[in-house]
């Protein structure tokens, strides 16, 4: 059974011996957004929505706890959890991943040039993106939090830490390699916590997990829960899960996910490859006595714009809609919404980009405006493939994708098309929870080994390209231009 626990919804699907779903279901939460460019979750939110879908999914499957093979957790990662290890009580929201109000923090830093330092030992850009300032900001601002931390009354965790820590009673404090690399307080190459970074941010070591494999039985869960003892045996955060999903365990085999954000990630094996064009460096997985490292390229926002449309402007009814309402206009009609509602991430790393959409004619209207929110993840997506290309030193001979927003035809299509390389949707799409059920059942035995995984792993439809050079070339230099004008929108002085 896999937890998925994403940024917009939490989500529990019990997979069978031939990794495909059997049961599963999915419960938005509550997003908070205290002040512009911050966002928020409660954490029993994620807890409760997440526990209920689990709970569920048993449930309707009518399959006894007992006959779980494992668990795997699969998170949101970076999203930061501060609690009280006697009572279980968060000290305050968890500050989500999408949260910008540590930029500063990272400003000061940068300002004294410890950038190419996080780079060196953690992969991470210092970006107000990672954990590491957002532990800092809590201990500042929560008062008495700093002396309670000290004094071993606190515990940190991403996601991951926080689910495992509340299924086990509060027996286990773990995370797994890939989430930890999301800290900016990791270092990747000598595998622990860095007592330098730790210094810099004013953050005690006694506050933090235990760092294990993504394939380990971590222990087991709270027989009060499920009624059983199941073994929590994986542990990965979601953008590597997808990558471990699709199977991706060769040097340079990749994946994109759409989601509320879009990720694409390379897998470069046991060595960790330094990028030169704003991607990360970071831990794919644990697994077997070795770590593995694979290159990320981020954006902050893409199907959130969509909920964006749906929610706030209430463009449209469902996601789904954005479909048919693409492919009912030959083009955008010249515009362009750049998602930097949070600022930008790969190549830019601006957190003062803020969103626009331009190049606004008379005759524009809302299917125009739709396909533009869609045309944009997929530039996104181009132009960190560009920055991988540069970096790894290789061509893609095509791309796997996963993630909720590939049900869209269209949004595939566009970015067939964009790449100008064949874009292909498997079977399964719910690659992330299929990554951390694989990690699971293979830490128990379920599964004998990762070669047999591959088997699993079934093409749904391949897009291919069908655009013109010209019109590519055309097209995205429109994108350039209008990233262009996003960037450095807000002015830290005036904030
Ligand atoms: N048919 C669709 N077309 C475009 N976007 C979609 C579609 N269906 C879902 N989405 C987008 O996909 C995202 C949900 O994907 P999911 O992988 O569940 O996200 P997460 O794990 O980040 O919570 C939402 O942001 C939603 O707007
Ligand atoms: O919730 P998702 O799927 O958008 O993923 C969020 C990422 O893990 C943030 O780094």
């Amino acid at each position: 059974m896999a937890l998925d626990q994403g940024t917009t919804s939490s989500r529990s699907i019990i997979f069978n011996k031939n990794g495909r779903p059997i049961e599963s279901l999915n419960r938005e939460f509550e997003q908070i957004y205290p002040k512009p460019g911050w966002v928020e979750h409660r954490a029993l939110d994620i807890w409760n929505s997440q526990i209920e879908t689990a709970m569920s999914v048993l449930q309707t499957s009518r399959i006894d706890p007992h006959d779980i093979a494992a668990i795997g957790i699969t998170n949101q990662r970076e999203t930061t959890v501060i609690w009280d290890k006697e009572t279980g009580e968060p000290i305050m929201n968890a500050i989500c991943w999408q949260c910008r109000r540590t930029a500063d923090i990272c400003d000061d830093m940068n300002a004294r040039g410890w950038g190419p330092k996080v780079r060196e030992k953690t992969g991470d850009v210092c970006d107000a993106y990672f954990s590491g300032t957002k532990i800092k900001w809590m201990l500042d601002n929560v008062p008495g939090a700093r002396e309670r931390a000290e004094k071993g009354e606190l515990l940190f965790g991403t996601v991951d830490t926080w689910l495992m820590w509340k299924l086990s009673g509060g027996k286990i404090h773990a995370t797994d390699y890939s989430n930890a690399s999301r800290t900016m307080i990791f270092n990747i190459h000598t595998l622990d916590w860095d007592d330098e970074l730790l210094a810099e941010l004013n953050i005690p070591r006694i506050m933090l997990p235990e760092v294990k494999p993504s394939s380990y039985i971590y222990g087991m869960t709270d027989p009060k829960i499920f009624g059983a003892e199941v073994p929590i045996a994986g542990c990965i955060g979601d953008q590597q899960a997808a990558l471990f999903g699709q199977t991706c365990f060769e040097e340079g085999e990749s994946k994109a996910t759409y989601g509320t954000g879009a990720f694409l990630m390379m897998t470069t094996g046991t060595k960790s490859v330094e990028s030169k064009n704003g991607l990360l460096t970071t831990i794919a997985w644990g697994i077997n006595d070795k770590v593995y490292y694979c290159l990320e390229g981020n954006t902050f926002v893409a199907g959130a714009t969509v909920q964006w449309l749906r929610d706030e402007l209430k463009l449209i009814g469902s996601a789904q809609e954005t479909e048919e309402l693409c492919n009912s206009v030959k083009d955008t009609n010249g515009i362009y919404l750049v998602p930097a509602f949070v600022g930008l991430a790969t190549p830019y790393w601006d957190p003062y980009a803020r969103a626009s959409i331009q190049g606004i004619t008379r005759g524009v209207n809302k299917a125009h405006l739709v396909r533009a929110a869609i045309e944009g993840q997929c530039f996104q997506i181009k132009e960190i493939l560009d920055a991988m290309v540069t970096d790894g030193g290789i061509q893609l001979k095509e791309m796997k994708c996963d993630g909720g927003a590939i049900k869209n035809n269209f949004l595939l299509q566009f970015q067939s098309d964009i790449l100008n390389v064949p874009v292909v949707r498997p079977v399964v799409t719910e690659l992330t929870a299929l990554g951390t059920a694989y990690l699971a059942g293979l830490a128990v035995g379920y599964w004998g080994s990762m070669e047999e995984l591959k088997d699993d792993w079934a093409l749904d439809r391949k897009f291919t390209p069908n655009m013109t050079e010209e019109y590519r070339a055309k097209i995205y230099k429109g994108w350039k231009k209008a990233v262009q004008r996003s960037l450095q929108w807000i002015d830290p002085e005036e904030e």
